[in-house]
């Protein structure tokens, strides 16, 4: 938590100014690396509250090997929808009628998300995001790198091979024009004194919006694989490529610099809760979670 705060302010205080594709402009820094130890509690930020359903249907949907939207509108999870419908107005040739985030395209982006849910056609065609993360941890070219992870780290714990990648190089093309290019790339397991780290590799991190929900995302994910190689948890480390806060979030960071972080919650997995490939949202529990309100920042795609 604090750890987090400093990654703010540190971007405040010594970002560089720089344009992106979005065309949004960011404060940026160029690698950063923090830590958090998981066993002093469940690192999901207090200073504001976090959709913290949204980030267990994520992960649930990446161990299913699951790209489609459809299975995340279905739950109310809503922030993968603007890729899609980006690319879906781009294809009917709508794009020009429809200016992001304008009274229309609200609009028009509700209507694509109603279809989604209630049109099995419609969200097979156009909610489709490509060989994004789901299929790269399930399927990299026939590996199921998930499964061999945590086969390895049962059979050689002291291994320093423990890695995932989800970026292939030759689908690229294929994410770009749905999704977007992996931003957590990589990441690597580590097994001492019985307790299971992980490393996050992320070359890319909007810190105010996307960095919280990667973070919630890789501890649960460090939390699930410990439980299904009957490990403890040590640390989550998570390292940074370009570091940024978008220009219209800095009034938001400032305002989140300025609370103070309240206890930690804990996470409890149903001790009846089947292996990690079958799951369900209801076998993951967070207890104790009590935070600050939620801090609305407008999403730049
Ligand atoms: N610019 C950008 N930042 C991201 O973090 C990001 C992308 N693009 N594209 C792909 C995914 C989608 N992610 C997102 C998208 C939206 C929110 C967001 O709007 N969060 C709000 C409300 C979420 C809700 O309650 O439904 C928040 O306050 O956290 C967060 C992460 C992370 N990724
Ligand atoms: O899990 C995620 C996914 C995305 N992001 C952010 C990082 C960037 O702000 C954008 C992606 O844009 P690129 O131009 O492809 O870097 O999405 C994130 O923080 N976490």
């Amino acid at each position: 938590m604090q750890a987090y705060h400093k990654l703010l302010q540190h971007i405040l205080d010594h970002g560089t100014l720089k344009e992106d594709r979005t065309g949004t402009g960011t404060r940026s820094v160029f690698g950063y690396q923090f830590r958090c130890d998981l066993a002093a509690g469940f690192p999901l930020l207090t200073t504001k509250k976090v959709h913290w359903p949204s980030i267990v249907h994520e992960l649930l949907w990446f161990i299913r090997g699951d790209t489609n939207l459809r299975y995340l509108v279905q739950n109310n999870v809503k922030i993968w929808n603007e890729w899609p419908f980006r690319h879906y107005l781009e294809e009917k040739g709508m794009a020009e009628r429809f200016p992001q985030h304008s009274r229309e395209w609200k609009a028009e982006l509700e209507r694509f998300v109603n279809r989604i849910r209630e049109d099995a056609e419609f969200a097979a065609q156009w909610g489709e995001l490509g060989p994004v993360y789901g299929r790269q941890w399930r399927n990299f070219n026939g590996v199921d790198q998930l499964a061999k992870v945590i086969e390895d780290l049962r059979n050689q714990p002291d291994s320093r091979r423990h890695i995932v990648s989800a970026w292939n190089p030759a689908d690229l093309p294929e994410m770009v024009k749905a999704g977007l290019p992996p931003c957590h790339t990589l990441f690597q397991f580590y097994v001492a004194e019985g307790k299971l780290s992980c490393q996050l590799y992320q070359r890319s991190g909007d810190v105010f919006l996307g960095v919280p929900f990667n973070i919630a995302s890789y501890a649960l994910l460090t939390h699930l694989v410990a439980r299904e190689c009957g490990l403890g948890v040590g640390d989550f480390v998570h390292t940074l490529g370009d570091a940024h806060l978008y220009n219209n979030h800095v009034e938001q960071a400032r305002e989140q610099l300025g609370r103070q972080p309240r206890p930690l919650p804990r996470l409890e997995i149903a001790a009846s809760a089947p292996d990690i490939f079958h799951l369900s949202f209801e076998d993951i529990q967070l207890l104790d979670y009590d935070p600050l309100p939620a801090i609305r920042a407008p999403i730049a795609i």
